[in-house]
């Protein structure tokens, strides 16, 4: 069974006085436990639609979505917030997604202090000190806020802060496109160290293939809200079916052939 289960899932935005537009129309996906799905996609193919669905932000029209063999659309309160801690998401902009007022102490206990209430305080500082370690934060450095923090070094704090709560899912939302590329290699090898330590399963939303070739055992490519090929990593990068997929390939920057290189 897989870990989380996407079927025929459709969504329709109606904002009112403009027309409406179809974000997602029957899309099927699966993650399954310990997998690292990509889901690579151009601006406006609906993927920040789907991982809301996903973290139950936006209601689908129709569909199924069910983890680990629940059902996601009927569960109630109590039960949302169970899952809440299970998914943890991981945004594109930290500086954005991190309260600029908290220390990176703060930012990382406020999940053990929703999820874990039962964690005595020197129990729950020696965690944090212990997550931040683990994503190469110096400990030393926990009472600085997030100003004072690079960009990579901020995503690091907002992945030990998602880790905290000792999530099954990671839910990565073009996590190092707002990342140098020497940096992006350091998150994006951190986030495959989490996988392997923690048996994580991650599914990648990116628009970046080079960056999912680099991670992801499998790939969905959506386009205009319909997944038009789905496969194995070698598959899609070596030999793509559809027409989309080889053109999004065919757009990625080839490093043998940039400017200056003979
Ligand atoms: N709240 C909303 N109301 C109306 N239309 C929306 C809303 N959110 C998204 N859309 C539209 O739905 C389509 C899919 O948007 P979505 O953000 O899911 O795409 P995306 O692939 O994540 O794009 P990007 O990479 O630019 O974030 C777009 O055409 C977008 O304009």
């Amino acid at each position: 069974m897989s870990l989380l289960a996407v079927d025929g899932l459709s969504k329709t935005y109606r904002p009112p006085g403009r027309p409406a537009h179809q974000a997602l129309a029957d899309v099927d996906l699966t993650v399954d436990k310990g997998e690292v799905v990509g889901l690579v996609g151009e601006s406006g193919s609906g993927k920040s639609t789907l991982l809301r669905c996903v973290m139950r932000l936006v209601q689908p029209d129709s569909g199924s979505l069910a983890f680990d063999g629940r059902n996601l659309l009927t569960l109630g309160r109590t039960a949302l917030r169970g899952y809440r801690r299970e998914v943890q998401m991981v945004h594109q902009d930290p500086a954005g997604s991190l309260n600029p007022r908290m220390t990176a102490h703060q930012l990382v206990a406020e999940g053990l202090l929703v999820h874990r209430r039962d964690l005595p305080a020197a129990a729950r500082r020696e965690q944090v000190a212990e997550l931040l370690e683990t994503v190469g934060i110096n400990p030393a450095h926990q009472h600085r806020h997030p100003a004072s923090f690079s960009g990579g070094q901020l995503q690091r704090i907002a992945l030990a802060r998602a880790l905290a709560v000792a999530p099954r899912l990671l839910v990565c939302d073009e996590p190092v496109s707002a990342l140098d590329v020497s940096v992006q290699a350091q998150v994006l090898n951190l986030l495959l160290d989490m996988r392997e330590r923690l048996g994580l399963s991650i599914l990648f939303v990116s628009h970046d293939l080079a960056v999912v070739d680099h991670l992801c055992s499998r790939v969905y490519v959506l386009r205009s809200g319909r997944i038009v090929e789905e496969g194995p990593r070698e598959q899609i990068f070596t030999a793509p079916r559809h027409p989309y997929t080889r053109q999004l390939l065919d757009a990625v920057p080839d490093p043998d052939r940039a400017p200056g290189r003979v």
